[in-house]
């Protein structure tokens, strides 16, 4: 079948055979109009502004394209995402933390509120921003049982924003986002599918690609209008605070993340990590 690889790094669409060098990849079943968008950025598929910038750059491209479904996964071994990338926070260049930030809240809302349907196949570890793109997604399928997926902002000592619980509460209730954020819970697959974090559990990745492919062929016979208004409807409660409240948003990270406290424990954290 032929399929339309798209080279990021130049913003332009090139129909080719390739796969290109960028960090995101995406290809484009032409039969279906379903896209595939594999984020490649070893080791860990951090989120740093470069990347998420092509990811935005992305997800509006295919919306433009009005494609009919997508699938977000991974390329890596064994990580989905590793969330965003500590190092934009530690000892940060104020300039560039406010844009890494500002274009984290786009990427957010051009995926959560993305108008053709998306699936997370999450075939690796998936901690905290790599947990919010995966809540972003209209369905979870997750590789299992090895990984784990959860909101970790606890542990690393920091806060996961009001938009990161809004999104998980709208996933799996109040009272287990509540207990969940506050503990920074890891959930292996198993407990993951048990509390309505994800929806399907597979055993490898071939069968969880073929698993979102089924969920997108059923809006095969959906109007794409009835979609995305039933959707907009359903989750304009969660993406309006960071709407009406984007700027107190950044300035409450640019103060948080600069405060020495908050330093000394991402400090301590990234050590662990090298470890
Ligand atoms: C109000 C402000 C709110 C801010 C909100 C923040 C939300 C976030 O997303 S914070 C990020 C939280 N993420 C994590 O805690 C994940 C940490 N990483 C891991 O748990 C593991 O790396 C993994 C389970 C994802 C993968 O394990 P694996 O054994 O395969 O790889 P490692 O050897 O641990 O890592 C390889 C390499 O990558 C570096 N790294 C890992 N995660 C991150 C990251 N999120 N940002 C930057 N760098 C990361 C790790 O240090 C290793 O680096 P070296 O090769 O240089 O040692």
């Amino acid at each position: 079948m032929l399929r339309r690889y798209i080279l990021l790094n130049t913003n332009k669409f090139v129909n080719c055979r390739h796969v290109s060098q960028s960090m995101l990849q995406s290809t484009v079943d032409e039969k279906s109009g379903i896209a595939t968008v594999t984020m490649n950025k070893p080791p860990v598929n951090s989120l740093n502004l470069e990347f998420l910038d092509e990811i935005n750059t992305q997800l509006n491209k295919l919306q433009k394209d009005k494609i009919r479904g997508m699938i977000l996964t991974s390329g890596l071994q064994k990580v989905f995402c590793a969330g965003l990338d500590i190092t934009e926070f530690y000892n940060p260049n104020p300039d560039r933390l406010a844009k890494f930030w500002t274009v984290l809240q786009d990427t957010w809302l051009s995926l959560y509120m993305a108008s053709f349907p998306t699936v997370a196949v999450i075939n690796g570890h998936s901690p905290a921003g790599g947990c919010l793109f995966a809540m972003s997604c209209d369905y979870r399928v997750m590789v299992g049982p090895k990984y784990t997926i959860g909101l970790n902002e606890t542990k690393l000592g920091i806060v996961a924003p009001k938009w990161f619980q809004d999104t998980m509460v709208a996933v799996i209730g109040q009272r287990k986002a509540e207990v969940s954020l506050t503990t920074g819970k890891m959930y292996t697959t198993d407990e993951a599918l048990q509390v309505g974090l994800i929806d399907e559990s597979l055993p490898d990745a071939d069968s969880a690609l073929k698993k979102g492919t089924q969920f997108l062929n059923n809006f095969q016979r959906i109007s794409p209008w009835a979609f995305k208004m039933t959707k907009d409807i359903s989750r304009q409660p969660t993406v309006q605070w960071l709407i009406d409240n984007k700027q107190k948003d950044l300035d409450f990270v640019l103060k948080f993340m600069q405060s020495p406290d908050v330093q000394k424990s991402l400090g301590l954290y990234l050590q662990s990590l090298k470890k």
